[in-house]
């Protein structure tokens, strides 16, 4: 970098005024040299200090820009395997289990345990230790401290609320109940039905109504996501319910990984058996009295390996079946409740013409009846838009609302 030349001094000359006229004149010709002298030097300065300035603006441009360009590419989560004495450390990619020696500053030494998840960049730096949020995140949990869903958002399945509130809810709330009788409450509640039924919003209810962390993992993030690593994500999901009690655990799909064992007997299969025998374990760790309930849901209840509904294990089964004729009128008065509907509203023909539609189908042709009333240039929403709105439904597509042809009770 080059050193930026010295200011020159303001020229001065002492101009005796008592001087001859035509020597003073030529002193101030002089002085008025020198001026201009300095003035050149000084538009130079100014100049390349100009130049400089420009220079330097470019480059913090560009830093700024390369600053964001690294902030916003993509990390990798990976796990710590092993922190040695040199300063460096073992990471294990998450996705493709790469493992990695990779050097660290003495400052995240301090800050890393054998164990935990970091984020890396692409040549296995590491950016960032995740907290238990982001980790959470990373691993696909849903984590809502109180769902908004109560047992009054949910229609046609009153038989199957009370039973859940009985196995889950009860044992929370009351827990002296069982003690006094001297019985265990259910370990774990299994809602096995078709698709879009309200198998989930009964467990964010239930949530809400105790109080209780909700936190749901998919059964197929616990096989796909991060391979090699079922087992650990479960164990990490007891303990995220454990630090957040009363907590509720619901997984979702547990058929991913409680599926009947097939003839061959592939990596990927002992991996989900690996992953489904953790989570056995756990239910089998943990206190049925206790502040962590676990539900779980399935579409598949045919493919489940019957090893997961023992006692002790997943041995509360309630079905949630598609609504019933009654069921699918309530639905539709709940989905509707915050809609602009005309009196004139046939709710219970509906109904009617519903047969076989589940709760999120009933919630779409409410949105699709609204959207009629929206094309039509309308604030209120009029019985013949449901009924294009059903006649656009199946001719959009009539697979959607036929019910899941897969779904089989044994
Ligand atoms: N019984 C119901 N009462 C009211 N709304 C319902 C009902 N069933 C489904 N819905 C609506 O459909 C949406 C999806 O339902 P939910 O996620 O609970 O179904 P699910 O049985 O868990 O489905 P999946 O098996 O596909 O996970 C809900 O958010 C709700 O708006």
């Amino acid at each position: 970098m080059s050193r930026s030349p010295s200011i020159p001094d303001r020229p001065h000359r002492d101009i005796d005024p008592d001087l001859p006229d035509d020597e003073r004149l030529e002193a101030l010709r002089g002085h008025y040299t020198d001026l201009v002298d300095v003035n050149e030097q000084l538009s130079e300065q100014l100049e390349e200090a100009d130049e400089r300035r420009q220079d330097l603006h470019d480059r913090v441009d560009r830093v700024e820009r390369e600053n964001e360009t690294l902030k916003s590419s993509s990390l990798y989560i990976a796990t710590i395997e092993d922190v040695l004495d040199n300063d460096e450390v073992i990471v294990k990619q998450h996705g493709n289990n790469q493992e990695v020696l990779t050097d660290v500053s003495s400052r995240v030494v301090e800050k890393v345990d054998a164990g935990d998840r970091v984020a890396v960049n692409d040549s296995f730096a590491i950016q960032t230790v995740l907290d238990a949020e982001t980790d959470a995140r990373a691993q696909s949990m849903e984590i809502t401290e109180k769902p908004e869903v109560s047992y009054a958002d949910i229609g046609g399945i009153d038989e199957q609320v009370r039973e859940v509130r009985e196995a889950v809810e009860q044992p929370l709330a009351e827990p002296e109940l069982f003690d006094e009788v001297g019985i265990e409450p259910p370990s774990g509640v299994l809602l096995h039905g078709p698709p879009g039924t309200g198998k989930t919003m009964l467990a964010k209810a239930v949530a809400n109504e105790t109080d209780a962390t909700f936190i749901k993992m998919a059964g197929s993030e616990l096989v796909r996501k991060f391979i090699g690593e079922g087992s650990r994500l479960v164990r990490d999901l007891f303990e995220m319910a454990r630090e957040r009690e009363p907590a509720i655990i619901f997984i979702d799909e547990i058929d991913a990984i409680a599926t009947t064992r097939s003839e061959s007997k592939t990596s990927g299969d002992a991996e989900v058996q690996r992953t489904m025998m953790q989570l056995l374990s756990e239910m089998d760790g943990f206190e049925a009295r206790g502040e962590i309930r676990i539900i779980a849901a399935t579409n598949r209840f045919d493919m489940l390996d019957r090893a997961i509904l023992r006692p002790g294990r997943f041995d509360r089964l309630i079905e949630v079946p598609e609504p019933d004729q009654e069921g699918r009128e309530q639905i539709l008065q709940i989905h509707t409740r915050g809609m602009n509907v005309d009196d004139e509203v046939e709710f219970a023909d509906l109904a009617e013409d519903t047969d076989g539609y589940s709760g999120a189908e009933i919630e779409s042709l409410a949105t699709e009846a609204g959207m009629f009333a929206i094309r039509n240039d309308r604030d209120v929403v009029i019985h013949q838009d449901f009924v294009e709105a059903l006649e656009k439904i199946e001719k959009d597509d009539s697979s959607q609302v036929v019910p899941s042809a897969n779904y089989f009770f044994n």
